[in-house]
Order: C-alpha cells, then structure tokens, then sequence
C-alpha cells in the first residue's frame, strides 16, 4: 500500500514556508487507515509494551486504534489543564518560549513498558519531552513511533530508544 498516496501536503500551513503534512485524507480511507494502523502494530509490537500512550492531538488518532487493536490499554499525554485530578507535568524549551505536557499521576506503574505514539515526528521536541514526562513518571519506555517522519529535521537524534515511522520525507 502506498502510504504517500494518502497524504495530503498542504504548502504555507499553519506559517508560510511550512509543507503541512496532513493525514485528513488517510484517516478518511478506510483500507489505508487500516492498514496504517496494522503496520504500526507490527513494527511496535516486539517493544512488548504493556500501555500505549498519544501526544495530543493528533497522536490520540494514532494510539487509540493502535491499542484497541493489540488489545491494550491507551494513555493520553495532554497540554496542560486538560486532564482531571493528580498529574505529573513537564515542561520544555520551544523555539519561543516553553510548553507543558501532563500525565494522570496514576496512568503508569513504575517499571511498566510503555510505547509512544504520534501521527508525525518533525523536530522531535513533543516526542523527546513525552519520553522525559514517562520517565518522570518511572515509566519503561521501549520505542516510539510515528506513521510520518519528517527525517531532514532530523528528529530522531533527540531520541534514545527505536523510532519505528512509517513514511520517511527526505526534504
Ligand atoms: O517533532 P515536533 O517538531 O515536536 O513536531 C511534531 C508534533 O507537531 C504536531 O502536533 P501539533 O503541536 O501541531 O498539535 P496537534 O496534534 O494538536 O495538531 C504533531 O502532531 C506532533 O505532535
Ligand atoms: N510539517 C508538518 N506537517 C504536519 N504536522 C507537523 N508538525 C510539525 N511539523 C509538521
């Protein structure tokens, strides 16, 4: 299945100079979106993860099928003030300023083996700040994936686990 075919590239969103990558149209075709999900299963499933986790927004698109379909549980790493009762927080550096990442306090038991999930990997900040969130948390996290992965921005070098993507752009 070509994967690319079914990804829409929209130029000059959300900034001018940005190639937006949008999986609207693969998340629209059945067959591409089911075979999306399978194959993130397939390449994630030897990390042995006991929870999957999505970044919002977009990464709740990619988890929470992911998940129904290994039979697993699905966690939500939100912006902050969104989730309900204890949370453990992150911040971190971004171009301008600083964002902030929360986890339900009791979403992982120390030493589980969590995967991280997102539609897209560009700079690699949101993936590498999740992973230090986990771990704050005393989270096992044993790879992470993406269905894109934006590789000239090379976002994978911030990240000290296997990134499993599933389409790769080179510019
Ligand atoms: O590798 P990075 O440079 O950190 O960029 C990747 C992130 O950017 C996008 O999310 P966005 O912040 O646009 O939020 P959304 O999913 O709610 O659209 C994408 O879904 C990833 O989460
Ligand atoms: N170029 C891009 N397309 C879609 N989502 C993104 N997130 C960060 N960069 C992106």
């Amino acid at each position: 299945m070509d994967l690319k075919a079914h990804i829409r590239k929209v130029p000059d969103f959300p900034k001018p100079g940005i190639l937006f990558y949008d999986i609207s149209t693969l998340l629209m075709h059945p067959a591409a979106w089911r075979h999306t999900v399978e194959a993130l299963g397939a390449a994630i499933r030897p990390h042995e993860p006991d929870l999957l986790v999505g970044i919002e927004s977009r990464g709740f698109l990619t988890a929470a099928p992911l998940a129904l379909h290994l039979g697993l549980g699905f966690i939500m790493v939100r912006k902050k003030g969104k989730l309900p009762g204890a949370t453990t927080s992150y911040t971190y550096d971004l171009e301008y300023g600083t964002d902030t990442l929360e986890i339900q306090a009791d979403a992982v038991k120390p030493g589980q083996r969590v995967v991280v999930l997102d539609d897209l990997l560009a700079t690699g900040g949101t993936m590498r700040a999740t992973v230090d969130l986990l771990r704050k948390q005393d989270a096992k996290v044993s790879g992470v994936g993406c269905v894109i992965e934006l590789s000239f921005l090379g976002g994978r070098k911030l990240l000290d686990v296997p990134v499993a993507s599933l389409v790769s752009y080179d510019s």
